[in-house]
């Protein structure tokens, strides 16, 4: 019998280092492992190149060790937090990635839509679980939601994030903070991208994510919602949804 080959990792994309765009982490410099491939498919997706089964052939099956080297080589070996996000990471085998960063100082910080849960979330520095509002298209599954919030245990920072196009999405925020009341929470509005996004250069509706923003502050304060965290997505202000930044 031959011994087991150690997991690969599905991986779309990984650059940096770049700030992070979005939520709790809003600015800080980070390197992106995106990983490809989701259980998700959701109507407005900003990152269908890590999701669509179309896009597959520029996904890369790597070892633990190969997205390690490539991370220390865009850090140029200076620790700093590591984003995993996709597509699903919590589909890929990453908790040897987690672990082999931690030994050298590095931090993790995962996204994820909730519904599928991993022991090594236990690992993570900061876990993003972004639920899916109605414009979606998605179904939210609350029990594997619970999943995911009991396996990420005491150790990492968790946050809910979750992205707002109108009012029933809205409604929906409000729905998921009050079952949540001890997580952080981050709203931010959508941005519409033409699917499947063939052209990551093409412009986006920048005068729409401002109105939607302005609308959402608008909407938390007459709410008196103060303790609900307004972000846009500071990525996207500066350069659309251009891949690789
Ligand atoms: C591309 S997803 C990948 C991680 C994971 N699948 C998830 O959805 O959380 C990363 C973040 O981008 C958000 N996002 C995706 N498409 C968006 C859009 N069109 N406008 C605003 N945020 C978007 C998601 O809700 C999620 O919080
Ligand atoms: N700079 C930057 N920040 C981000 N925050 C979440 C991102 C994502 O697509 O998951 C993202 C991204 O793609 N770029
Ligand atoms: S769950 Fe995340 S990656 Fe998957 S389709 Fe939705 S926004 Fe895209
Ligand atoms: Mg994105």
């Amino acid at each position: 019998m031959t011994a087991a080959r150690p997991a690969e990792i599905r991986v779309s994309e990984l650059f940096g280092p770049t700030i992070q765009g979005e939520g709790v982490l809003i600015g800080l410099p980070t390197v992106f492992v995106r990983t490809g491939g989701c259980d998700y498919r959701c109507s407005w997706c900003d990152s269908l190149h890590a999701v669509d089964s179309r896009y597959r052939e520029e996904w890369r099956a790597m070892s633990t060790e190969d997205v390690w080297r490539e991370v220390t080589r865009l850090s140029g070996g200076t620790p700093l937090m590591i984003s995993l996000s996709g597509g699903n990471p919590a589909i890929q085998p990453l908790g040897e990635l987690i672990g082999r960063g931690h030994e050298e100082g590095y931090g993790f910080a995962l996204e994820t839509q909730g519904s599928v849960a991993r022991d090594w979330f236990a690992d993570l520095d900061v876990l993003v679980l972004s639920p899916k509002p109605p414009s979606s298209g998605m179904e939210t599954d609350w029990d594997a939601f619970d999943a995911c919030l009991r396996a990420s245990g005491d150790k990492p920072l968790v946050v809910m994030k979750v992205v707002v196009f109108d009012e029933a999405d809205y409604a929906y925020a409000r729905a998921a903070a009050a079952r949540y009341p001890q997580l952080p929470l981050y709203l931010q509005p959508g941005n519409h991208t033409p699917p499947p996004p063939e052209d990551s250069d093409a412009p986006i509706d920048i005068d729409g994510v401002m109105e939607r923003m302005r609308w959402l502050v608008a909407r938390v304060t007459e709410d008196r919602w103060f303790e609900a965290r307004v972000l846009p997505q500071l990525h996207v202000l500066l350069w659309g949804n251009k891949r690789g930044v």
